[in-house]
């Protein structure tokens, strides 16, 4: 029976409050996140990660010091695996974090170590940022060679609009827009806020397809959910350059002029982590509290949902019957051309995607 790797990328967080300042420097010295010269990255990525590492500290002090990532995708790595057992080939799920252990080349190692016939990429995040998703795929493919790793490998980029995923996002929030209904009175209107995680604009007049695949994913969470009032917004701004808008705060004070409830739904993270349990669950909702937003409510995120892992299920056997190196969750490339972010954009023009 052929062996299949499986590779889970998430971002990964500290393990404790001495982690916090190396996993800062691990992330603002990607050259995908911090977008300068080689020779001044280095310096300026240090020195903002130091900067940050007070704030940083404070916000997983909420959580005990650490961050609950590594944990929820070891849950979500064997409920995949479990979800896999008796599919057509022998399937182990790894994990590979961006800027947190276990990273690319320890993983890496330990896949070459069980010798697999194939590797198949898979991100936990729905949406392609090349800030994200593709960060992972340069940082695992340098280390797959480090590691002499040299099997086929098949990349699946974004499955923002899957119908497996898109329904096990609607049914969370079906349930938790019911809920928040049953404790409103009649008259408090109530908004659904889709939040993501935000994007310096730059990045995508770079040709990033991270907000285009975001409003994709909201189309088809909401063509299951029917006529209810929505909006889209982005929260964890980091840097001072302009990122992607409304904000949330921007959402939180027109919801407070229109007298109306919200119920904030994570659209770009699939496991609970500090931009949920304290950004969202802490700071704006005391903003929403402050701001005079009658009620706050919000939907958890998918962690090791049925529904969720069923659709990864589905997610990886398709690409592996799929016959291609890349791809996206319906196969070919859905992003329109100016978003040459794409990992499929950057195949040569004219060039067959390899197969
Ligand atoms: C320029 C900075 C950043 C960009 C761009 C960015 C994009 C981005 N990030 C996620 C998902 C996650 N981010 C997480 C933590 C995190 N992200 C940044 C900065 C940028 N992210 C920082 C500085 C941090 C550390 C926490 C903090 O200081 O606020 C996490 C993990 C957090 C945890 O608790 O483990 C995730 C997940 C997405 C989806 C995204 C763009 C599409
Ligand atoms: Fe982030
Ligand atoms: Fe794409």
């Amino acid at each position: 029976m052929q062996r299949v790797a499986v590779v889970l990328f998430n971002l990964g967080g500290p393990d404790r409050a001495e982690s916090i300042r190396p996993f800062l420097e691990n992330l603002f010295t990607d050259p995908a996140i911090l977008r300068v010269p080689g020779f001044i990255r280095s310096w300026l990525g240090r020195f903002i990660a130091r900067r940050r590492t007070p704030t940083a500290t404070e916000n997983y002090a909420v959580l005990g010091g650490r961050s609950p990532l590594l944990e929820l995708t070891q849950a979500q790595a064997a409920a995949l695996q479990a979800a896999l057992a008796g599919a057509d080939a022998e399937y182990r799920c790894f994990i590979a974090m961006r800027y947190w252990h276990p990273m690319s080349d320890a993983t890496a190692r330990e896949v070459a170590a069980w010798a697999p016939d194939s590797v198949l990429l898979l991100p936990l995040y729905p949406q392609y940022s090349t800030t994200t998703t593709g960060s992972s795929i340069a940082a695992w493919t340098a280390a797959a060679q480090r590691a002499g790793l040299a099997v086929p490998t098949t990349t699946l980029c974004c499955y923002h609009s899957d119908p497996g995923f898109a329904e096990a996002t609607a049914a969370l929030l079906r349930t938790a827009h019911a809920e928040a209904r049953a404790k409103l009175p009649a008259a408090v209107p109530l908004r659904i806020l889709f939040s993501a995680h935000g994007l310096p604009e730059t990045f995508v007049r770079q040709g990033d397809p991270y907000q285009w695949q975001v409003e994709r994913t909201v189309a088809a969470v909401m063509a299951r959910l029917g006529e209810l009032d929505h909006a889209i917004c982005y929260q964890s701004r980091v840097t001072p350059q302009k990122w992607l808008g409304p904000s949330i705060e921007q959402e939180l004070k027109r919801a407070a002029a229109d007298k109306a409830a919200v119920l904030v739904c994570p659209i770009a993270f699939v496991s609970e982590h500090s931009e949920t349990l304290v950004e969202l669950d802490v700071e704006y909702r005391a903003e929403a509290e402050k701001l005079g937003v009658p009620a706050y409510f919000r939907v958890p995120a998918l962690n090791s949902d049925a529904g969720f892992i069923a659709a990864l299920r589905d997610l990886v056997l398709q690409a592996r019957s799929g016959g291609r190196a890349l791809r996206s969750f319906a196969g070919a490339r859905q992003c329109p051309k100016p978003f040459g972010g794409c990992p499929h954009g950057k195949l040569r023009a004219g060039a067959k995607e390899p197969a």
